[in-house]
């Protein structure tokens, strides 16, 4: 497929770049008035319309007039298999309870817990297909998901078989991570040693078997797993191979950024709670620091320091956090708007968060997050725009008009 008269080919990153760091993110390079090719499911080739091949009169044609093309967003954080939605909560939320405070009344995780331990893997697989297929249309190309609603054995291998049926079943890259460290079960509540021997013994060499994670994480945080707690389980999946991508700086500042450098993790993801030590940190360091800044929108806590980890010289990616308790939405544009309005990021560093950088927090650089010439042809073609910064601006509005998902026309 050709696809011609593009007002902006938006991402034309050199083929080599893996992510962007600090400074770095300002360089969103774009082409304008171009052609696009593609072929077998990848970019063949691109270039401005004064350089169209003679060859291509022959090629079925998509004429872009007016339109931008983007790579897909990448989308590396969610947990989009659930059993049921929560919002018998959002009403306690309105009244001014805290997440925690619902969480320690036995919502929360637990909640979520309680519901999917009675739901069927095909019932998991139905609901969660529903929600990543709209989140397609919404423009993501590439996502990874997390376990951590099942915290039994049983229950946290019928998750992630369901994401192994999803990556099967859609035609995007996707990645599992192991999240059994959400919460502690009830029948753990006063035995976090026995919790944690269960992760380590049972479930971490059965998922290393079936290959059904590629990456593990916790949710490391006051109230759920300690520093010690967590960096047991990060080196119990270490020996099967599982690096970590951990839930880190949520409600406090906890070290568990630290920790998760300490372990190479490939990412630290939420932040909502930093300080110059986390800056620091960063710096300079491969670990991705992962905003989810629909998070903090929707249970009303801080919104990460973006501005500072990129004066910091960090690798920031922005991500969606779709869950059923503190993100009911996958709607990476939303995120992409948040991460404007209220991270004070420009557009063009916030759409390099959400597709390169995005891209590399889930080891996907190679595949996908820009337009070059080899990578998958994921891409989105947007309705007319005057501008660049018109996506994130019209914030709730999708300016998506089509997906290309492996050089196809995705019809959902
Ligand atoms: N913080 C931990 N996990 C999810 C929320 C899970 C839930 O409330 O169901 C998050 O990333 O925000
Ligand atoms: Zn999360």
């Amino acid at each position: 497929m050709l696809i011609t008269n593009i007002k902006a080919l938006v991402g034309v990153h050199p083929k080599e770049t893996y992510f962007l760091r600090g400074s770095e993110l300002n360089q969103l390079p774009v082409l304008e008035n171009a052609w696009l090719l593609l072929e077998n499911g990848l970019i063949k080739d691109f270039g401005p319309m004064g350089s169209l091949p003679s060859s291509s009169a022959k090629l079925e044609t998509l004429d872009a007039k007016g339109r931008f093309v983007f790579p897909s967003w990448c989308d590396s954080h969610t947990h989009i298999v659930f059993a049921a939605p929560r919002e018998e909560e959002f009403a306690l939320k309105i009244a001014g309870k805290t997440y925690e405070e619902i969480a320690a009344a036995g919502g929360g995780i637990l909640n979520s817990a309680n519901k999917l331990q009675n739901a069927t893997e095909d019932e998991l697989f139905e609901s969660a297909s529903i929600r990543l297929k709209d989140m397609i249309k919404q423009g993501t190309g590439a996502l990874e998901i997390k376990s951590g609603y099942g915290l039994t054995v049983e229950s946290e291998l019928k998750m992630l078989r369901v994401i192994q049926r999803l990556k099967a079943a859609f035609p995007i890259p996707i990645k599992a991570s192991l999240l059994a460290a959400h919460a502690y079960p009830a029948e753990f509540k006063e035995d976090h040693q026995g919790y944690i021997n269960l992760i380590i013994n049972e479930l971490i060499p059965l998922v290393a078997q079936e290959k059904l994670a590629d990456y593990i994480d916790a949710f490391c945080e006051k109230g759920f797993f300690s520093l010690e707690e967590t960096a047991l389980i990060l080196e119990a999946a270490a020996k099967y191979g599982l690096k970590p991508k951990i839930h880190a700086n949520q409600l406090s500042v906890s070290g568990a950024v630290q920790l998760g450098i300490q372990h190479q993790a490939v990412s630290v993801d939420h932040l909502e709670e930093t300080d110059e030590e986390v800056l620091t940190s960063l710096s300079e360091s491969n670990t991705i620091a992962t905003l989810l800044p629909s998070c903090s929108f929707y249970i009303n806590i801080p919104f990460a320091n973006a501005k500072g980890l990129i004066e910091h010289n960090a690798i920031v990616a922005l991500a969606s956090d779709y869950n059923p308790g503190s993100t009911p939405s996958g709607n990476m544009n939303f995120v992409v708007s948040l991460g404007c309005i209220k991270l004070k990021m420009t557009p063009q560093q916030a759409i390099n968060a959400a597709t390169i950088n995005g891209a590399a927090a889930m080891e996907l650089s190679e595949q996908v997050g820009s337009i070059a010439i080899g990578k998958r042809a994921n891409l989105m073609i947007t309705r007319p725009m005057t501008s660049l910064a018109y996506l994130p601006y019209s914030f709730g509005q999708s300016q998506i008009e089509t997906v290309i998902l492996n050089g196809e026309i995705y019809h959902g």
